[in-house]
């Protein structure tokens, strides 16, 4: 899959339980997808199974919110990348600034999940992005060039192209996020371009879909996907209702 095609991925973060989840799967699996878009959805772990037998079919991925990087063992409260293979899911979104704020993770345990997603043959979405800190200091480019080279150390030549990033700036997610300007957008993408070109070559890193996710909206979807070095949105509130998701679909497609 090549860098014409437009993603368009939602999270459901911890919302919708298992019935409701179903619901909405079946409503996805409704959709019809306009061509040259590749949707995703990544709903909790209670319902990844159910999801993703209903969109098997489907145009549309199907994603873990995290993993753990062993395939067993005494990891209480975790999920292993064989489990995730098992549920039927292709992706797995690593690195969010969620996890990385409230449960601990870090730049080398993102990396830890990236090994073994490929091992998996999990398609890892990799989550990167400046603190309003870091933001404030202009430090973002520094921030995002060392996120991408510890998240990717130890790829194989062949395995980047399985690779899915997101830029995700941490001040611009949530209901107390506020959308990044596309100039700015656009830089870091560049930047983020830059460095997936000194670790994987020019050729491959154009193949590398790098995402903007953080208070993407109707609205802002399509300004954000047409940005050169944008290759599509991941969203969370906008798209948590199926008719949500629809509708930023349609927008970038047309
Ligand atoms: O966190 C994300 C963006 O959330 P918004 O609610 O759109 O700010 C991103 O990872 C998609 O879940």
């Amino acid at each position: 899959m090549g860098r014409r095609t437009a993603w368009v991925g939602t999270s459901w973060k911890m919302n919708k339980g298992p019935a409701e989840a179903v619901v909405a799967a079946r409503a996805l699996a409704e959709l019809s997808i306009p061509p040259h878009v590749q949707p995703f959805v990544v709903p909790p772990f209670t319902s990844l199974k159910d999801v993703c037998s209903i969109l098997r079919d489907k145009n549309i991925l199907v994603g873990a919110q995290n993993m753990h990087w062993e395939n067993e063992g005494a990891w209480t409260g975790e999920v292993s990348p064989p489990m995730v293979k098992e549920c039927g899911a292709a992706l797995v979104e690593l690195g969010h600034s969620e996890r990385r704020t409230y449960f601990g993770e870090t730049d080398q345990t993102v990396n830890l999940k990236v090994l073994a997603a490929l091992k998996y043959g999990l398609k890892p979405l990799i989550c990167i992005g400046d603190t309003q800190e870091e933001y404030a200091f202009n430090v973002t480019n520094e921030v995002l060039a060392r996120q991408v080279k510890i998240a990717l150390h130890g790829v194989k030549a062949h395995e980047f192209e399985n690779i899915l990033l997101a830029y995700e700036p941490v001040w611009a997610i949530g209901e107390k996020g506020r959308p990044a300007e596309a100039d700015f957008v656009q830089n870091c993408h560049e930047q983020v371009r830059q460095t997936l070109i000194e670790l994987a070559g020019e050729e491959t890193a154009e193949r590398i879909p790098v995402l903007y996710g953080g208070s993407v909206n109707l609205e802002n979807a399509p300004h954000y996907a047409a940005l050169p070095d944008v290759d599509g949105v991941f969203v969370g509130r906008a798209a948590w209702p199926v008719a949500g998701f629809k509708a930023i679909i349609e927008s970038i497609a047309t």
